[in-house]
């Protein structure tokens, strides 16, 4: 099939060369001319495993190719996702603005059916604003051209992206079309694996459903988040409490981590957004509030630690800070909570040297040089004369660290872990003040 995506990051990207690796022909556009030199190039604009090699592979088989050109990506697919951001608003609404100058591109230069599908995160009633920015568009042209809308929110996460989408657990299709059904059902068949993964229902419950699935994981994780903080005052331990309760089927394993906080670019604008449209229909998500708050307050919790340890004049301190990104795998740092403790530690006079796998050019492009800043090569390299070392990301690479460099090397033996990656009574004996979350 001939696929048009509309916007080329994480989401667009991915899911074009996906579709393309199943053997569709596929255009992908977006507006800004670096991203496009650089995936026609060869490279990619962002960093997520397994996906240069894919997008490589299919531009090599002539079956992926990249534009800015806008009239060429509308005529190219019968199916045209929109995979544009949808940031926040000022009111914690989502922007709706990029979505529809896409559709509205879409309506100005289509000449024949097309069906268009809302991948993006959008809010409930958004197919019906793109469905009117296109027939406004047709209207003006004096067009009457047939389209259909659909909306197909995505679920792939960073850091995993190409493999979720390979082989999702479910495929969420809301339309009122049995064309475009037929259609998205057809471009869909090859990764439905054992069994159906495709959930047909109504437009309106397809929005909703995407941002269902990311509150319900959100309110997990701020669950266990607080839990983990009684559990500290109980001389409980959130690790034994996570095994006790993640095997009752009804609750399950997945996604019960405490930490120190949820952050990237669709957990904390994804509530936000729900929120909001909560309360504009006189609905107010009570649980959500205090999902969002506590979140906040976890994003300060290794900062607090520290702060019992050393005062709130942190001036002439220096901290190791092991992992930048809002997860592993990923260069993202949208709303990560080493934002979060960066600027906590910085307004206390405190410098930081930091290590990340993959963030540290996404880490220079936001805070440029600076002089309580230093950006190393390596774990080890930032822990040299460091007063202590906290973890925000759990990086495979940290999972096993030689604990006596590591001893030899920081001022003195303390640890603040955000990501509760080692055993707290090992790292005891071998001399260390580890300070994980929830964890006695
Ligand atoms: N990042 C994720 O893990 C993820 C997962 C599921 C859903 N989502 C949702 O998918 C959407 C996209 O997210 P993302 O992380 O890929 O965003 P992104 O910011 O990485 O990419 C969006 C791209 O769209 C381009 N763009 C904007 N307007 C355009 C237009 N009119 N025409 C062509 N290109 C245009 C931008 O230049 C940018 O490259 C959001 O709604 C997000 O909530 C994201
Ligand atoms: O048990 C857990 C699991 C995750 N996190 C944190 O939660 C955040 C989000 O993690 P994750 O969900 O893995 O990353 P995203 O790439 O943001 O993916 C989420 O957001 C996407 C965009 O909407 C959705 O498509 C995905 O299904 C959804 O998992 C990160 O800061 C994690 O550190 C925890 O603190 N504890």
């Amino acid at each position: 099939m001939k696929i048009t995506v509309i916007g080329t990051g994480y989401v667009g990207l991915v899911t074009g060369t996906c579709l393309a690796e199943v053997g569709n022909d596929v255009l992908c556009l977006d507006l800004d001319p670096k991203k496009i030199e650089t995936l026609k190039a060869g490279g990619i604009p962002i960093y997520e495993p397994g996906l240069e090699d894919m997008v490589q592979r299919n531009v090599a088989a002539g079956r992926l190719h990249f534009t800015t050109d806008i009239e060429e990506s509308v005529a190219f697919g019968q199916i045209q996702f929109i995979a544009v951001g949808t940031p926040p608003d000022e009111d914690g609404s989502a922007d709706l603005q990029y979505v529809v100058a896409a559709a509205r591109n879409i309506g100005r230069h289509m000449d024949d059916y097309k069906l268009v599908v809302d991948k993006s995160t959008v809010p409930v009633g958004t197919a019906d604003k793109v469905r009117a920015a296109l027939a406004e568009e047709l209207a003006r042209r004096g067009a009457a051209i047939e389209f259909n809308v659909a909306s197909n929110p995505e679920f792939l996460k960073e850091g995993a992206a190409v493999e979720d989408f390979m082989k999702p657990d479910r495929i969420v299709i809301g339309t009122d079309s049995e064309r475009a059904t037929q259609l998205l059902r057809q471009l869909y068949a090859p990764f439905q694996r054992n069994h159906e993964r495709l959930r047909v229902m109504d437009v309106r419950s397809a929005e909703l459903t995407k941002y269902a699935a990311n509150a319900m994981l959100a309110t997990r994780i701020s669950f266990m988040n607080e839990l983990a903080v009684l559990a500290e005052k109980l001389g409980a331990d959130i690790e034994q409490v996570r095994h006790g309760i993640g095997s009752d089927p009804r609750i399950g394993y997945d996604f019960l981590y405490a930490g120190c906080g949820y952050g990237g670019s669709c957990f904390p604008k994804d509530v936000q957004a729900l929120r909001r449209t909560g309360q504009e229909n006189g609905v107010p998500l009570r649980v959500l509030d205090a999902v969002e708050e506590a979140n906040d307050a976890q994003k300060q919790i290794l900062v607090n630690k520290l702060v019992a340890r050393f005062g709130n004049d942190l001036e002439g301190r220096r901290f190791a800070m092991w992992g930048l990104a809002f997860k592993p795998n990923t260069d993202d740092m949208r709303e990560a909570p080493s934002r979060t403790m960066l600027d906590a530690l910085w307004a206390m006079g405190a410098s930081v040297s930091a290590y990340d796998p993959a963030a540290m050019d996404e880490t220079r492009r936001i805070y440029g040089e600076r002089a309580d800043l230093q950006l190393v090569d390596s774990p080890m390299d930032a822990l040299k004369g460091a007063d202590a070392l906290l973890i925000v990301t759990e990086w495979k690479v940290f999972r096993s660290p030689n604990f006596d460099t590591l001893k030899s090397l920081l001022k003195a033996p303390l640890i603040f872990d955000g990501r509760n990656l080692y055993e707290p009574r090992a790292m005891r004996e071998m001399g260390f003040d580890y300070f994980p979350i929830g964890r006695p």
